[in-house]
């Protein structure tokens, strides 16, 4: 391969050694000089490694050239691979769900600086947990091509660094929550994290098809944390609502992996399309949509929830389930799934808007 047909590779690429001594004579020499350089770079030994790196999908590997290693390239880099494993989206959702348990338990007027506390504190442990996560499945990540870019699988960060992070965040989160918040509320965020990283990820994850039931039990935790941190008390709202996340979670799930069932069934984990197919995969969605949403509008009858809210739930809840049904008689099984997962998250989404409005 002629080095002009190489993808194009930007000045960050090169290491920190060698950016230095090869700026100070570009600066004498000039633009020439840089284009001579690379054309050397590409055709050398390190050029083949980078080349190998990129052939491996490695495109965010930098080549040491003085090691001749693959090192992260720049700090930025390293940031945001470190931000990467604390899975941002799922972060993100998960402080929504934990502040509609804020919200609600304080009677829509919560006190701002236990808010903030609260909510900084239960992502800081879902954060810890993403990260565990990460370094957990590394192995598996590798086999699939939704992951195999996380920066574990492609060896962009090392395994200490992300264990070491994941239980900085966890700690720091437990005790932000006992210090400022309260124990009942660390209590909950403790068990969000045991579910996700010890019994999901470590102990289901690949050894049942249960597992996607029973790591719904972690992602139900943040709106109890929310709760017991204003009210200090695990009432009637405080489990409307863990039941309503809970039940949500395996139709968001299963939507996904019957759009990723190949990668699943590369990486040997038995879910429920992988080992018993489209079919059931599909009914057991119908089920649990069809059940989540009398379940959403328990909320409104527990006066939980106004009438606004008893509304979207109706408008949201059967939309989803005229989805879901339609999906029984789905001519392209991946195209519905794709479908359904998206609404899962929209669903979600307007369901907390309508909770907190
Ligand atoms: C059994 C529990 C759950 C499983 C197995 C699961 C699985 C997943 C997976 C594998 C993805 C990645 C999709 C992709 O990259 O194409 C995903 C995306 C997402 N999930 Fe879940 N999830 C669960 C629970 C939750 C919970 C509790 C929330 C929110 C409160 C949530 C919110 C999201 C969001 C916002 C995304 C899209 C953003 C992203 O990929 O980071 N999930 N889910
Ligand atoms: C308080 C606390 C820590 C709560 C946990 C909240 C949380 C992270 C919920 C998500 C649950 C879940 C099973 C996600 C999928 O992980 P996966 O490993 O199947 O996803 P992946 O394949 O994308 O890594």
């Amino acid at each position: 391969m002629r080095w002009s047909e190489l993808p194009d590779i930007s000045w960050r690429r090169f290491s920190s050694t060698y950016r230095r001594c090869a700026s100070r004579r570009a600066k004498k020499h000039g633009a020439r000089w840089f284009r001579h350089t690379r054309n050397a770079y590409y055709k050398g030994e390190s050029g083949m490694r980078y080349r190998k790196a990129v052939a491996t999908g490695a495109q965010d590997m930098a080549v040491d050239v003085q090691s001749g290693g693959a090192v992260p390239r720049t700090i930025r880099g390293v940031v945001r691979d470190l931000i990467n494993v604390t899975k941002p989206g799922i972060t993100m959702s998960n402080a929504m769900m934990t502040f509609v348990g804020i919200w609600l338990s304080a009677g829509r007027h919560p006190a701002f600086s236990l808010a903030m506390m609260t909510l900084a504190g239960s992502s800081l442990v879902v954060m810890g947990g993403c990260a565990m996560n990460n370094f957990m499945d590394r192995d598996i990540d590798q086999l699939m091509t939704r992951t195999k870019k996380r920066p574990l699988p492609n060896q962009r960060l090392s395994g200490w660094s992300v264990i070491s992070l994941g239980a900085l965040l966890a700690f720091l989160g437990v005790a932000l929550l006992c210090v400022y918040v309260n124990l009942l509320s660390a209590v909950m965020a403790l068990i969000g994290l045991f579910f996700y990283v010890i019994v999901y990820t470590g102990l289901t994850k690949r050894t049942t098809t249960l597992s996607t039931v029973i790591g719904s039990v972690s992602g139900a935790m943040p709106p109890l944390i929310g709760w017991t941190a204003m009210s200090g008390t695990l009432s009637t709202g405080a489990w409307l609502l863990f039941l309503f996340m809970f039940i949500w979670q395996p139709p968001h799930f299963w939507a996904l992996s019957m759009r990723r069932v190949k990668e699943y069934a590369a990486a040997r984990i038995p879910l429920l399309p992988v080992k018993y197919g489209f079919a059931p995969t599909k009914r057991q969605i119908v089920a649990w949509t069809v059940l989540l949403v009398p379940v959403s509008l328990l909320l409104y009858v527990a006066h939980v929830t106004d009438v606004f809210y008893l509304i979207s739930a109706l408008l949201l809840g059967g939309v989803w389930i005229v989805k879901a049904l339609r999906g029984l008689r789905a001519k392209d099984d991946i195209a519905w799934a794709t479908e359904m997962f998206k609404f899962s998250l929209i669903y979600l989404t307007g369901m907390a808007a309508a909770m907190v409005i």
